[in-house]
C-alpha cells in the first residue's frame, strides 16, 4: 500500500488529501500538523475551514485511508510519498523583506524530512514556492541523507478556495515538474498514478521542475491581472458613463479573452494574488529583470488603488466625513463560500473607515468575532505564519462591533457597504434595511451584486464599482 503524507494541514493540505484519500482508496494519506488546535478540529464534527462539499468527503474517508495527527515524525518516516504544504509567507524582516517569501517553514520541514528518514521518499512541493526552491530543497536533503535517496518534484496547487472540493474532483490540470533524469521521470510517474486515479491522463502534465514552479506565480499573476485590468477599466467607466458590467461582458465575449474571471470589485484579496506576485517581481529583480518587476508590479499597485479608491468615494459622498457615523460592512471575508479572511480587501476599506473615525458594525455569515479583531489589529503578513506564532492581538478596535445578522448591522446606520459577494446579500429586503437606517442612506456596492435601479427607487443613493454615477456622487472626484 502506498503510504502518503502531508505536512501542513491547511486550506490546501486537508482538501487535497481528503480528495485523494477518497479517489485512491488504496493510498493510506496521513496529514499532520505541528498546531494541535488545526489537528483536533480535523479530527472533530467542526472542521478548522469552511469549505462546501468538504464535510462529506472527510467523514467518508477519516479513519479509514485518512488520518489527521500531530504525530508529524511518525508519517513522514513511514511515508513513500511527502507532500510539503507549509506557509510560505512574505518575509517581513531582512533581505528581501516585502516581497521575497519566507522559506523558514519550508526549511524545517525538509530538516525535519531528512533526520527522520529511514528510506527513500518523493518530496513534493505542494506549497507555492519561489522558482529554483527544489534546488535549495534538495540540496538540504542531500547533504544530510544517511544514504537515502529523494526525488523533488513540484506540484503547485491550482484550487480556488470555496470551489475546491470541485477544482480537485475535476482540475483544469494537474501540474508535476521534476529531475529529467531516469529516477526523476520514475517519480513523476509514481505522482501521476496517485492523480490518474480520477484526473484524465490528458489533463495531467508534466514538465521539467522549473516550470512547473514558474507556472504556480505565472498563473496567479495573470489572474490578477486580469481583475486589476477591469478594476482599471471600472475607474473609467465611472468617469465616463460607461457600465463596466457591459464592457467586460463585451471584453470576454472575444474567445481570446473569455468571460471568467472579469468582475470589477473592491479589489483582489487572499492569501495569493499579492504574496505571489510580490514573490514574482523580488524574483525577477533579483535576476536583473527590473523592467518586468515593475509591470508585475502595476498589479498591485492598481488593487491598492481600487480599495482607496472606494474607500474615497465613501467618505466623499457622506459630507466628506464619516467621523461617528455608524457604517454597516456586509461580507468580511475575501470572497463568497469561505471563512477565510487573509488579505481580505475588508481590512484596508475598513481601516480607512476607522482612520476616518467610522463606527463600524460587522456581519459575514463565515468570519467571527476573533478573527475580525485579530485582522483589524495585526500588522501586514503576520496573518500567514501558523496560528499558534501569529502575535495575539493586544487590543479591540473598540468602533468595532460584530453581528450576527445583516438587519442588526444595519439598522440606525448611515451607509452599508457590501465588501463579499454572499449570495444572501442580493435577497436581503432592502426596503426593510432603508426604513431602519439614517437619512440618506447610502450603498457602496463593492462587489456590483444589488440591483441598482431598484435600491434607487427605494430612495439609496447607491455607488456600483464601475456603474454610472448617482447623481449625488456625479461632480465629485473618484479619489478625493
Ligand atoms: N489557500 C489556497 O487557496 C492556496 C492554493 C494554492 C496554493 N497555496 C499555497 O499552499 C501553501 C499552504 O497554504 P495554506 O493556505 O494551506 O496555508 P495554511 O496556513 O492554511 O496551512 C499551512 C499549515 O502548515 C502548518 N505548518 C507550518 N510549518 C509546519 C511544519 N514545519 N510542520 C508541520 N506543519 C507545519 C501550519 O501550522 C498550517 O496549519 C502556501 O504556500 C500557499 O501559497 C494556497
Ligand atoms: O472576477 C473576479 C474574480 C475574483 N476576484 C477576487 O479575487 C480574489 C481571489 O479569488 P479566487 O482566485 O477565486 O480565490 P483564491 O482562493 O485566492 O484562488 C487563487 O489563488 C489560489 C492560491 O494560489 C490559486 O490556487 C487559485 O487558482 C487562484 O484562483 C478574491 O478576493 C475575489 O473576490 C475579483 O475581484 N474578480
Amino acid at each position: 500500500m502506498v503510504k502518503i503524507c502531508c505536512i501542513g494541514a491547511g486550506y490546501v493540505g486537508g482538501p487535497t488529501m481528503a480528495v485523494i484519500a477518497l479517489k485512491c482508496p488504496s493510498v493510506q494519506v496521513a496529514v499532520v500538523d505541528i498546531s494541535v488546535p488545526r489537528i483536533n478540529a480535523w479530527n472533530s464534527d467542526q472542521l478548522p475551514i469552511y469549505e462546501p462539499g468538504l464535510d462529506a468527503v472527510v467523514k467518508q474517508c477519516r479513519g479509514k485511508n485518512l488520518f489527521f495527527s500531530t504525530d508529524v515524525e511518525k508519517h513522514v518516516a513511514e511515508a513513500d510519498i511527502v507532500f510539503v504544504s507549509v506557509n510560505t509567507p512574505t518575509k517581513t524582516r531582512g533581505l528581501g523583506a516585502g516581497k521575497a517569501a519566507d522559506l523558514t517553514y519550508w526549511e524545517s520541514a525538509a530538516r525535519m524530512i531528512a533526520d527522520v528518514s529511514k528510506s527513500d521518499k518523493i518530496v513534493v512541493e505542494k506549497s507555492t514556492v519561489p522558482v529554483k526552491t527544489a534546488e535549495a530543497i534538495e540540496k538540504i536533503l542531500t547533504h544530510n541523507s544517511k544514504g537515502i535517496k529523494y526525488q523533488i518534484l513540484s506540484n503547485p496547487e491550482f484550487l480556488a478556495e470555496g470551489t475546491a472540493i470541485d477544482d480537485l474532483l475535476s482540475p483544469d490540470r494537474v501540474l508535476i515538474g521534476g529531475r529529467e533524469t531516469p529516477d526523476g521521470q520514475k517519480a513523476i510517474q509514481a505522482l501521476k498514478n496517485v492523480y490518474a486515479q480520477w484526473v484524465p491522463e490528458d489533463r495531467i502534465l508534466t514538465t521539467n521542475l522549473w516550470s512547473a514552479e514558474l507556472s504556480k506565480l505565472a498563473a496567479n499573476a495573470f489572474l490578477a491581472q486580469r481583475i486589476s485590468s477591469v478594476n482599471a477599466m471600472s475607474a473609467l467607466c465611472e468617469a465616463t458613463g460607461a457600465d463596466v458590467t457591459q464592457v467586460s461582458y463585451a471584453v470576454g465575449k472575444d474567445s481570446r479573452i473569455g468571460p471568467k474571471f472579469l468582475n470589477a470589485s473592491v479589489g483582489f484579496g487572499g492569501s495569493c494574488f499579492q504574496k505571489d506576485i510580490l514573490n514574482l517581481v523580488y524574483i525577477c529583480e533579483c535576476n536583473g529583470l527590473p523592467e518586468v518587476a515593475e509591470y508585475w508590479k502595476q498589479v498591485i499597485k492598481i488593487n491598492d488603488y481600487q480599495k482607496n479608491r472606494f474607500v474615497n468615494r465613501l467618505v466623499a459622498s457622506m459630507f466628506n466625513t464619516v467621523s461617528n457615523k455608524k457604517i454597516a460592512i456586509l461580507g468580511f471575508a475575501f470572497k463568497k463560500d469561505t471563512g477565510d479572511t487573509r488579505e481580505t480587501p475588508a481590512i484596508d476599506v475598513c481601516k480607512g473607515l476607522l482612520g476616518d473615525k467610522a463606527r463600524l458594525s460587522i456581519y459575514d455569515p463565515q468570519v467571527t468575532e476573533d478573527q475580525i479583531q485579530r485582522d483589524l489589529t495585526m500588522k501586514q503578513f503576520d496573518w500567514d505564519h501558523p496560528l499558534h506564532l501569529q502575535p495575539m492581538s493586544p487590543t479591540t478596535v473598540k468602533q468595532v462591533t460584530v453581528v450576527w445578522d445583516a438587519y442588526e448591522a444595519t439598522k440606525d446606520a448611515h451607509g452599508l457597504c457590501i465588501l463579499t459577494e454572499w449570495d444572501e446579500f442580493k435577497t436581503l429586503d432592502y426596503k426593510r434595511i432603508y426604513d431602519n437606517m439614517q437619512k440618506p442612506a447610502f450603498v457602496f456596492d463593492g462587489r456590483n451584486i444589488v440591483n441598482v435601479d431598484e435600491l434607487r427607487e427605494i430612495g439609496f443613493i447607491v455607488y456600483s464599482i464601475g456603474k454610472p454615477l448617482d447623481a449625488w456622487l456625479k461632480d465629485m472626484p473618484a479619489v478625493a
